[in-house]
């Protein structure tokens, strides 16, 4: 299947935007919902507060806010937005129908992303609002793609930096992760060609995309024929749950692999548990792979876990 390009992902993107209006005059709303419409769906509220519920709800790819509102001023919410969801790139408009001429310097200082004064032409505000949606759209695609492994399209090791530093592992808060490994794969390379073994890679990686569901929950190519699940709030008995489905699932593909002693391609499987002994990334990874390789010296396509 032929994948779209860089730019025609952009350009989609662009037409199925979530666009947040802020402005508590109806005429306004419906002016910007028509000088909008092609570039994606609008949200429109008349307050500061009505705006804060729905961004808590969704995830906008821009947000227009008149500057007088009934419950505050434009400025103060965006300066509100860049405070509570400090991680999102979130382009944030200021428009407004005011003199003052401080004002502009003022919301620069809080970070806003473009600044409009009234009256202003509906080509204008259209396409200012479209470069800021082309610019988002690209740094959320280089994003994806520098976090996704080209083969099989999961997680890459870089990915993992990410959801470590969001979900940092601290007292209280439970946190697992498994580490899969491809039995006996050199010799399934030998035997059936490099090209199938990486056929063979992007079958295994699709079983776990099937059996690894949540958005929390990562699965991640740690490296050639190694996989990693990040597992966040997840107990081990759990852990070891999501880990066992994705062994016997790929057991029960029955891939053929004359070279192993199963006759098929098999998993074997450590899971390890955030606490006791394990209080840093690193120890959490390390008891993982120690299991993995007490699974692979005990004879392959098994799971063990610590504790
Ligand atoms: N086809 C393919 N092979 C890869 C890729 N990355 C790594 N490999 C191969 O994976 C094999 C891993 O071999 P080993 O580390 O010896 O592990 P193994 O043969 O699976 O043995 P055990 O893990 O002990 O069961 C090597 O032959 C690598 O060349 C890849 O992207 N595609």
């Amino acid at each position: 299947m032929a994948h779209d390009t860089f730019e025609t992902q952009i350009h989609k993107r662009c037409t199925q935007a979530k666009i947040l209006i802020v402005d508590d005059s109806p005429i306004f709303i419906a002016m910007y919902e028509s000088m909008l419409s092609e570039l994606g769906e609008c949200y429109c509220v008349g307050s500061a507060k009505e705006a804060l519920s729905l961004l808590a709800k969704h995830d906008f790819d821009v947000a227009l806010f008149d500057h007088h509102l009934p419950d505050g001023t434009g400025l103060r919410l965006c300066k509100m937005v860049r405070r509570v969801h400090s991680s999102r790139q979130l382009p944030i408009f200021i428009i407004t129908g005011s003199s003052d001429e401080t004002l502009e310097q003022k919301c620069w200082e809080v970070d806003c992303s473009d600044f409009i004064s009234k009256p202003f032409h509906a080509i204008t505000l259209k396409h200012r609002v479209l470069a800021q949606l082309r610019l988002k759209f690209a740094v959320d695609l280089l994003q994806e793609t520098s976090n996704q492994d080209q083969l099989t399209g999961l997680h890459n090791r870089r990915a993992i930096d990410d959801v470590i530093q969001r979900r940092s592992l601290r007292k209280g808060h439970v946190f697992s992760i498994a580490i899969l490994d491809v039995d006996f794969f050199k010799k399934f390379n030998d035997e059936y060609g490099h090209q199938a073994g990486d056929e063979c890679l992007v079958k295994v990686a699709s079983i776990m995309k099937s059996c690894v569901r949540g958005p929390d929950k990562l699965s991640v190519r740690y490296g050639g024929e190694e996989f990693l699940i990040l597992l966040p709030d997840t107990e081990l008995k759990d852990a070891i749950a999501i880990a066992e489905r994705v062994r016997s699932e790929v057991a029960k593909a029955q891939i053929p692999h004359i070279k192993s002693p199963m006759g098929v391609v098999t998993l074997s499987a450590g899971v390890a548990t955030y606490g006791g002994d394990c209080l840093t990334w690193r120890a959490l990874l390390k008891a993982a792979d120690e299991c993995l390789y007490q699974a692979k010296r005990e004879g392959r396509n098994r799971l063990v876990s610590a504790l």
